[in-house]
């Protein structure tokens, strides 16, 4: 799929989500650029221009082998532009803790495209196989690999999978169709040629879906955006009679309730991981993905199946294995399914169909929560700012629930369709990072919920000597006002531990494998730098200390608590 694809207004999904076309009377106060816009770096002399408005002109870097250094590794420090500058601007404490998913979509599939997301603070750019072919995926993996090579990013990939859940057609290629109050539709496990599709009539891809329903049940498409009522079956076909209008979109989802409750026969028999999962699950392996997100995790044991298949595959990969927490029956195992994984998302998109609406809010909460005691990081994904795919600015609504997420201190928030396909990618971004940034400040300086407080965070997993020494300098740092804390890590384990203690400074993870880079992007408070070190403290940190101050990024007189995972230390020292 091409770049260029863009839905016309008159089309866009907001609209088929309710939204009236024109608001008369809209509340909303335009200001002045409340975010800075990001442009991304276009040549070696342009100026790369930074969240808060840094500018550092690229040719002021120093420059090895026609490459800003930065890229090219001086002293083996790699670290990405716009962290550099803005730890120079800006000092420590301006750093954004909270990390960035961002929906890579027909919207934002260029290499540019992708730059600018990059440089807006995008930590991890998500595929989702529920769309566009295989091909259009490799493409998007290779550009983000190469941005990464060639700029020094550590943006890493997410591949969320499809799912066997029960969905509509791709509608024969159109954008969508219409569904107007009280029409007559027909829902079918018939497949048609698509110039002999009989008008509103829609391919189910459940073979058992007309068995299933039954005469008087609501079906809900897209989690409630359309609604219908079953009138009448007949063999294959399911009639149904629209009751809230709306744009059915390709290959929406669809459930059916009845008596208030969502109906899950057969179903709840489909496999998770369905075949064609298995062969995206194959390809995201063989293109080396950092993470695999599962749709609509029942249990623990598709987990743990899948994690023992990536590590057959791939010896030694080091592919995280992500929960989408979406699916009625993830409810009831919810730890588990947890302890299993690498990682949870609350998937708040199909998770709204599956539970009444006014539940969400509470799962949300409490998978943050149980991700933070069992140390997994955690994404809350879907419709934060769903307003921004039509309209520059988001509403007051929106900007409360990204405060609500990022003051739950979830690792990670998660652009969809607002990067994938809404019209305005960068400026969501920027308000992502505008948000978090006010309130994570804001919440240090109240210190309204003690993050350290080892109720909070220190049942659940078995007590280890590294989780002790994780707390304690954690405690120490926030205790000392330390600048940041250093860790020096080979697995990432150490680092996750210390992002789970969400202390007031940040945490510079020193990794020499560039793919656990990567993959600590996703965690809270992380600044991942690839570093190749010995076990010696003394010299690697005086090494550390003198690359970062030769490049500005720290300087003499500020307090430093390293944390070494080899010698189960904590250090408490001032820059010479
Ligand atoms: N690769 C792609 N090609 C075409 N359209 C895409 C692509 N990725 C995303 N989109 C569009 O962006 C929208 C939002 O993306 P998103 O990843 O949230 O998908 P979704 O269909 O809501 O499924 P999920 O429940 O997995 O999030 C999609 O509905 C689709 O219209
Ligand atoms: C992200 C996703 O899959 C959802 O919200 O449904
Ligand atoms: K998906
Ligand atoms: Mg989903």
């Amino acid at each position: 799929m091409s770049g260029s694809f863009r839905f016309s207004s008159s089309l866009s999904p907001v609209h088929s989500r309710g939204f009236p076309k024109l608001r008369f009377f809209n509340p909303r106060i335009v200001v002045p650029n409340p975010v800075p816009l990001l442009k991304p770096m276009k040549t070696a002399h342009s100026r790369v221009v930074l969240p808060g408005n840094v500018k550092v002109a690229a040719s002021e870097l120093p420059v090895t082998s026609g490459k800003p250094a930065a890229v090219a590794e001086s002293g083996g420090l790699q670290v990405d532009l716009v962290t550099e500058a803005d730890l120079k601007a800006n000092g420590f404490r301006s750093t954004r803790r909270t990390k960035i998913v961002c929906t890579i979509g027909p919207r934002t599939c260029e290499f540019e495209e992708i730059e600018a997301l990059a440089v807006g603070g995008m930590n991890v750019a998500r595929v989702n196989m529920c769309h566009g072919t295989r091909e259009w995926h490799r493409d998007v993996i290779r550009r983000v690999r190469q941005l990464n090579e060639e700029k020094g990013f550590a943006v890493a990939i997410m591949m969320d999978t499809e799912g066997s859940e029960i969905h509509m057609d791709d509608l024969n290629g159109a954008e969508s169709a219409k569904a107007e109050d009280g029409e007559i539709w027909t829902f079918t496990v018939r497949a048609f040629d698509p110039s002999a599709c009989p008008e509103r009539t829609i391919t189910v891809n459940y073979d058992g879906f007309a068995e299933d329903v039954k005469v008087g049940d609501e079906l809900l498409v897209d989690g409630g955006m359309v609604r219908f009522v079953v009138t009448e079956k007949i063999g294959p076909d399911v009639i149904c009679q629209c009751t809230d209008p709306g744009l059915l979109l390709p290959r929406a989802n669809l459930t059916f309730w009845r008596n208030g409750s969502l109906v899950q026969e057969r179903n709840a028999m489909l496999p998770t991981i369905s075949s064609k999962d298995w062969l995206d699950i194959d390809f995201g392996i063989a293109e080396g993905v950092d993470f695999i997100a599962v749709s609509f995790v029942k249990s623990a044991e598709v987990i743990k199946t899948l994690k023992s298949y990536i590590t057959a595959r791939s010896p030694g990969s080091q592919i995280a294995v992500i929960a989408k927490i979406e699916s009625i029956d993830s409810l009831k195992n919810l730890e588990e399914i947890i302890k299993a994984s690498d990682g949870a998302m609350v998937a708040r998109g199909d998770l709204g169909a599956q539970i009444p609406i006014e539940q969400v809010p509470s799962v949300q909460e409490k998978v943050v929560q149980l991700c933070r005691m069992l140390n997994k990081p955690v994404i809350v994904a879907s419709q934060l700012l769903e307003s921004m795919i039509e309209y520059p600015i988001p509403t007051r609504a929106e900007v409360a629930d990204v405060s609500e997420a990022v003051g739950q201190q979830a690792d990670a928030l998660m652009l969809s369709s607002e990067s994938a396909m809404g019209q305005y990618p960068e400026k969501a971004l920027a308000v992502l990072r505008s948000v978090s940034l006010r309130i994570e400040k804001w919440r240090r300086e109240e210190k309204r919920l003690d993050a350290t407080d080892p109720s909070n965070v220190s049942s659940c997993t078995p007590p280890s000597i590294s989780e002790e020494i994780c707390n304690t300098a954690s405690q120490m740092a926030n205790k000392l006002k330390a600048d940041a804390i250093f860790v020096y890590t080979k697995n990432g384990q150490t680092a996750s531990l210390l992002s789970r203690n969400r202390p007031d400074c940040p945490i510079f993870a020193f990794t020499p494998s560039t793919s656990i880079r990567r993959s600590l992007n996703l965690q809270w408070g992380l600044i991942p730098f690839r570093l190749d070190f010995s076990d010696d403290v003394e010299s690697k940190l005086n090494r550390t200390f003198s690359l970062l101050k030769a490049r500005g990024m720290i300087n003499p007189g500020d307090l430093i608590i390293v944390v070494s995972d080899v010698l189960q230390s904590i250090q408490a020292i001032k820059v010479p």
